[in-house]
C-alpha cells in the first residue's frame, strides 16, 4: 500500500556497510586511535571521525579518551558465534542489495543486471546472509520433508551451500549431499566435514551427482534462473532420483504474495534470466520432466512445492 514508509533511509546499515568495506571494523577490533585509523587504512580523517562518531552514538564503537574499539556488544553481533545477538557479516549482503537496487534506472534502460562488485568477500557475506536467514525454518522444513521416511535416505541438496537445510536434513537421519559452486565449496568444506555432509563443487546447469536419490531439494535456486534453466534443472534431478523419489522446491511463489513480484526485481538487478515464478510455471516445468502430484505447502513461513518422480522413463 502506498505509505510514508518509503521516506525511511536505512543510514545505519550504510554507515555500518562502509565501516566494514574500508576495513574499519576490523582494524577497531584492536584499541586505536581516530589519527592511527585514518593513517594505517589511508583514508580521509575529517570523514573517519565524522563516520566513528555516528558508530559511537549508534553503539558500535566505545571512545576513551583519544582510544576508539569496538563496543562489547558490537563484537558480539559481529564476531561471537555464540552469542544471543550474533548476525557475523550477513547484514554486508542486505549492504551490498542496496548498492545494486540503486542500478535500477540503469537496469531499466539497457535490461542488463547491475555491475557486480567483485570483492571475493561478498561470497562469505552471502553465504553468511543466507544462513542466518535459513536457521528458524531449516529444522521444520527437513521435519515436513523427512518424517515419513524410516530408513536412512539419501537427499541431494542443491545449491545447498550455506548447510544449514543441509544440517537440518542430517539431524533428522538423512545422508546428505550438497552441489554448490567451486568458490562456496573451497569456503564451506571446513563446516561440512563437522556436520558430516558430502560437499561437492560444481555447476547445476553442467550436471548432477549421478546419486541415486530419495529426495532432491532446492532451496532458493529457482529464482536465479529462468524457463529454460529451470526445465532441464528438473529434468536432471528427475535423472538421478529413484522412482517415486520427491522434489522439493522452497521459493517464492510469484501471484501468491506481493513480496514474490518484488523479488522478481531482486533477480532482475542481480541475473540475466532468474526471477520468480507462478506455480502453474512450476507445475508445467515438473510435469514435463516427469513429477507428478505437484503440491505447494507453507511450512515455518516458507512456501514447498513437493512433487513425485514418476516412473515413466
Ligand atoms: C539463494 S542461495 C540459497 C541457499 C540455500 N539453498 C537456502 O535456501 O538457504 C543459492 C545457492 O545456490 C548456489 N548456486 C547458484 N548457482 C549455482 C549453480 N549454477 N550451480 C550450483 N550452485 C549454484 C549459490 O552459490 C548459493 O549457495
Amino acid at each position: 500500500m502506498p505509505d510514508d514508509k518509503i521516506m525511511v533511509l536505512p543510514q545505519e546499515l550504510l554507515i555500518l556497510g562502509a565501516a566494514v568495506k574500508t576495513g574499519m571494523i576490523e582494524a577497531l577490533r584492536q584499541e586505536t586511535t581516530y589519527t592511527a585509523l585514518t593513517k594505517s587504512l589511508n583514508l580521509d580523517s575529517r570523514a573517519v571521525w565524522v563516520v566513528l562518531e555516528a558508530l559511537a552514538d549508534l553503539g558500535y564503537v566505545t571512545k576513551q579518551g583519544e582510544m576508539v574499539t569496538l563496543s562489547e556488544e558490537a563484537h558480539k553481533m559481529i564476531y561471537d558465534s555464540k552469542a544471543p545477538n550474533y548476525v557475523g557479516f550477513a547484514f554486508m549482503h542486505r549492504y551490498n542489495m542496496i548498492r545494486s537496487w540503486a542500478h535500477l534506472p540503469e537496469v531499466l534502460d539497457n535490461g542488463q543486471p547491475a555491475p557486480r562488485d567483485p570483492d571475493p568477500e561478498n561470497t562469505r557475506y552471502f553465504m553468511e546472509a543466507m544462513r542466518h536467514g535459513a536457521v528458524k525454518s531449516a529444522p521444520a522444513v527437513a521435519e515436513f520433508l523427512l518424517k515419513d521416511t524410516v530408513e536412512e535416505i539419501n537427499v541431494l541438496d542443491i545449491g545447498g551451500g550455506p548447510l544449514i537445510y543441509g544440517t537440518a536434513f542430517r539431524a533428522q537421519g538423512a545422508k546428505v549431499t550438497v552441489l554448490d559452486l567451486p568458490p562456496v565449496v573451497q569456503l564451506m568444506q571446513e563446516k561440512a566435514a563437522l556436520a558430516d555432509i558430502t560437499l561437492i563443487p560444481g555447476d547445476f546447469n553442467q550436471g548432477l551427482p549421478s546419486g541415486p536419490f530419495d529426495l532432491v531439494y532446492l532451496g532458493n535456486v529457482c529464482h536465479i534462473f529462468g524457463e529454460t534453466e529451470n526445465k532441464e534443472l528438473f529434468r536432471k534431478a528427475s535423472r538421478v532420483l529413484l522412482p517415486g523419489g520427491r522434489i522439493a522446491i522452497v521459493d517464492m511463489i510469484r501471484g501468491t504474495n506481493p513480496f514474490a513480484a518484488v523479488f522478481g526485481v531482486n533477480m532482475l538487478l542481480n541475473t540475466a534470466s532468474g526471477g520468480t515464478w507462478t506455480l502453474q510455471q512450476y507445475t508445467d516445468w515438473l510435469t514435463s520432466a516427469n513429477f507428478q502430484d505437484i503440491t505447494l505447502q507453507e511450512i515455518a513461513g516458507r512456501q514447498i512445492i513437493t512433487a513425485v518422480r514418476t516412473d515413466a522413463f
